[in-house]
């Protein structure tokens, strides 16, 4: 036995390194220096120093038997911790849950901008021109140096003859100090008060409370009755969201890797979650009101009186630039508090961003809209999270950490004693599962607010149509035709919708609308060109692809698919004289586009507006009076088990959009498979008919919400080297496999190669999520990759492609 020196013991802080390769080492905590975990600190680091997080801090004790001393650490950069223990404990549980590193959790927890010291001074750099030059040395700069050339020219037409650095681009610096030389401009330190809407956003009038119904009064109501539990009672037991986030297990640190030695912590938050059964007032609230419901006014109304109890308020919608009406709605309403609310967007500088975040933290701004990331908004006392489209995918992440903004927000509500809202016209079947398991209250409002009943909604059988027409790719009905000229006759708009979801091909036939599918799955096959086969993407069963089809024989059986550009094109021939625009990520490009396309079409300037995906969301145009829905079936026979949902959901959604003002709506759906449910229910505007059905779908092919489902996906520009990690990987995660775990074949992903990668995936499923993820971690951790094959987790995949 070697004699282990004594050593003082010490209390010590494990700290998570600033930068890209995710150190995490122990220090020693120096006498009196209040550190906590989520304090930001200076560290030394073999020679130098660093920055870095403090993720767990351990007691004197901890360290007495290490049998060396750790080092300590420099100083605190800022008094207090920049991650409160809640927000630190959610990131542990995200680490956890979606098996990513809690380094690349932190690093979305406080953005970069708040991470990076520079951005703490008020003051930016501002290039001022000192002396403008004249003709000879402009001429020249314009021959030998076009770069100060253009930055000269700029400062010439500036307001003052100033600019901020940062607006003459990231490459600017090196022909500023050029400049600077020669004396012609100077470098400056410029106070900025830095105000992210200061740019151009459009006039907003300030809106006060409508009188709510009934429906909405009740749904309110419940709401704040939520929320007044969570002020009063803080160590109620908690709710327990399942197919969200499961939250009956205590989130633990992740162990540190590198030289460090395991270190007991005490836990990040203190109190473990323990599981418990939820009163009805403590639940998150789903609710479900019908397109035009008017959902936001009583989101609106309910974050009002929550900010008056003193609370903080979070919103969050999919996506900034595709919900500007509903951030309208909030700035309006609350345009007397303008200064407490902070749009949290993509579009914000770094110092904007550094700026916004410490505003919240400090309870300055006491209202939050923002996407996905916004879940994160350090608000302190927060007490209602509204997340509006709770059903919308985009508040998945598809980059490291996969966290879905939806559930981080439920169990963030959960831990903060928040009460959290999901609001929907068509639920997630998870969500939904959940109010039928009561781990969700639900609310509904089944009526449009403003009196007008749901619009009337037409099916048009393209197969029929397509004899008609005696084209195989006919894709303007004739009712939908004389549709579009009557509401050009009267002056009324369209909305033509291009369902282009899915580059994966499945095989229809034009004549009978037959769908090859896999006799295992319930699903489309897709179409391999590489192969020519038909190939199932869950269980890998394969077909030859068919001559004629095999449900009516006609021989004409195509591969379907265009795009808003062609049917652009054909309306403009069709409807000479009609206004028409285009949206899809094409036409927006430009900054704006997006912004000034919509208010043109509110002030009617444009008579036809044709999109995709992106104008189902929560618009709302009283004088629009029809919807076209081109083709409703291309989203239906994508490899996935949410097809059938998403369908549903895109077209409720869409035909929401109609009939909003005083005129009645008519919606028109074009489709192949005019019988399929998802096209019925949303017909009827039957939710619940819907949910029912698919959710036994779901639970006789073992689908989520009745099974948590995962996919594991190789990546590489080496096809073998791809697959062939991937069979490996495979192979080691059938070995000892977890009692109840359903491990699929690797496969070509239908999106069998992108960006220059080939991609391969299987996909896992199993009754618990943490069970899944652990395994799987398991073996990655002792399987060295080849160096030029990427592998990718997805724990509650949304995409298979
Ligand atoms: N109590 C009310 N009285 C009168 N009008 C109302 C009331 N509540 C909402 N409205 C109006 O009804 C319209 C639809 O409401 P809102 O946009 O809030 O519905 P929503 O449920 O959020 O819709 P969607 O999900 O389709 O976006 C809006 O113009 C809104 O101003
Ligand atoms: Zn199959």
């Amino acid at each position: 036995m070697f004699d282990v020196p004594k050593i003082a013991p010490m209390p010590a802080a494990r700290v998570l390194i600033d930068g890209p390769s995710e150190l995490v080492f122990d220090y020693a905590i120096p006498d009196g220096l209040p550190v906590q975990p989520g304090c930001r600190v200076r560290v030394p680091l073999r020679n130098k120093n660093a920055t870095g997080t403090v993720l767990a801090v351990a007691s004197d004790d901890a360290t007495a038997d290490l049998g060396f001393a750790l080092r300590p650490l420099h100083s605190l950069t800022d008094p207090e911790p920049l991650i409160t223990p809640k927000l630190l404990e959610l990131a542990h549980w995200i680490a956890n849950y979606y098996g990513a590193s809690i380094e690349s959790v932190i690093r979305v927890l406080v953005p970069e901008a708040v991470r990076t010291e520079d951005n703490s001074a008020k003051t930016r750099k501002a290039v001022v021109l000192e002396s403008p030059p004249d003709e000879e040395t402009l001429a020249q700069l314009a021959k030998r140096a076009p770069k100060q050339h253009t930055i000269i020219t700029l400062l010439t037409h500036a307001p003052e003859h100033k600019l901020p650095l940062t607006d003459l681009g990231t490459a600017a610096g090196t022909s500023v100090k050029s400049l600077e030389k020669k004396g012609l401009v100077k470098l400056i330190d410029q106070e900025v008060r830095r105000d992210p809407e200061a740019d151009g956003t459009d006039e907003i009038l300030p809106t006060t409370d409508l009188k709510l119904s009934d429906e909405q009064q009740a749904a309110l109501t419940a709401i704040l009755a939520s929320s007044e539990v969570g002020t009063t009672a803080p160590g109620r037991p908690p709710a327990e969201p399942e197919n969200g986030p499961r939250i009956s297990e205590s989130a633990s640190p992740t162990p540190a890797k590198g030289r460090t030695p395991p270190l007991p912590t005490s836990h990040a938050a203190g109190t473990p979650i323990k599981s418990g059964l939820a009163t009805a007032a403590q639940r998150p609230i789903l609710l479900h009101g019908v397109t035009g419901s008017g959902k936001t006014e009583v989101y609106l109304q309910a974050a009002r009186k929550v900010l008056e109890s003193g609370r903080t308020v979070l919103v969050l919608v999919p996506e900034i630039s595709l919900t500007p009406q509903t951030v309208r709605r909030f700035r309006a309403r609350f345009a007397d508090i303008q200064d407490q609310v902070a749009v949290l967007h993509s579009n914000l500088s770094q110092g904007e961003r550094f700026d916004e975040w410490h505003r919240i933290r400090k309870g300055k701004a006491r209202i939050v809209i923002g996407a996905r990331s916004a879940v994160f908004a350090p608000l302190p006392d927060l007490g209602l999270i509204l997340v509006d489209e709770e059903h919308e995918n985009s508040y998945k992440q598809d980059q490291i950490p996969r966290y879905h903004g939806r559930d981080v927000a439920v169990l963030r509500g959960h831990l903060e004693g928040a009460t959290v809202v999901l609001g929907t016209a068509t639920p997630s079947l998870e969500s939904w599962q959940n109010t039928i398991d009561g781990k969700y209250q639900l609310l509904r409002l089944t009526q449009r607010a403003d009196g007008q009943s749901l619009p009337l909604i037409r099916v048009i059988d393209m197969r029929l149509e397509s004899k008609k027409q005696k084209s195989k790719d006919t894709f303007l009905s004739e009712r939908l035709r004389s549709a579009i000229t009557d509401r050009l006759e009267k002056n009324e708009q369209t909305i033509l919708f291009l369902n282009r979801r899915g580059f994966a091909r499945s095989l229809q036939c034009p004549a009978c609308g037959h769908v090859c599918q896999c006799p295992h799955c319930a699903l489309a096959l897709t179409y391999h060109r590489t192969d020519d086969r038909l190939i199932c993407h869950i269980c890998g069963h394969q077909a030859v692809v068919p001559r004629k089809c095999p449900e009516c024989r006609d021989p004409a059986i195509v591969l379907q698919g265009f795009g808003t550009q062609k049917v652009e094109d054909v309306f403009r021939k069709v409807f000479p004289a009609a206004r028409i625009a285009r949206i899809d990520a094409d036409a927006l490009r430009k900054k704006n586009a997006l912004r000034d396309l919509l208010n043109a079409f509110r002030a009617r300037k444009i008579d036809v507006l044709i999109g995709t995906q992106m104008i189902a969301k929560g618009l709302h145009f009283p004088n629009v009076t029809l919807v076209g829905i081109l083709n409703a079936d291309i989203g239906l026979h994508v490899p996935d088990f949410r097809a059938g949902e998403r369908v549903f959901q895109l077209l409720t959604q869409v035909a929401g959009r109609a009939g909003r003002g005083s005129l009645e709506g008519e919606v028109i759906v074009q489709t192949f498979t005019p019988h399929s449910p998802s096209i019925q229910f949303a017909r009827h505007h039957d939710f619940d008919g819907f949910a029912e059905q698919e959710l036994e779908m779901r639970r006789q092919f073992y689908f989520p919400p009745f099974t948590r489902c995962a996919v594991l996906t190789s990546r590489s520009t080496h096809e073998r080297r791809a697959e062939f990690t991937l069979e490996t990987l495979h192979r080691r995660l059938k070995e000892d496999l977890p009692p109840g775990i359903e491990l699929g074949e690797p496969l070509p992903s239908p999106l069998v190669k992108a960006h220059g990668q080939f991609r391969f995936q299987l996909m896992l499923r199993g009754p618990k999520a943490r069970t899944l993820t652990k395994h799987v971690q398991q073996v990655l951790a002792k399987t060295s990759l080849p160096e030029d094959v990427t592998v990718v987790f997805d724990m509650d995949a949304l995409s298979f492609t």
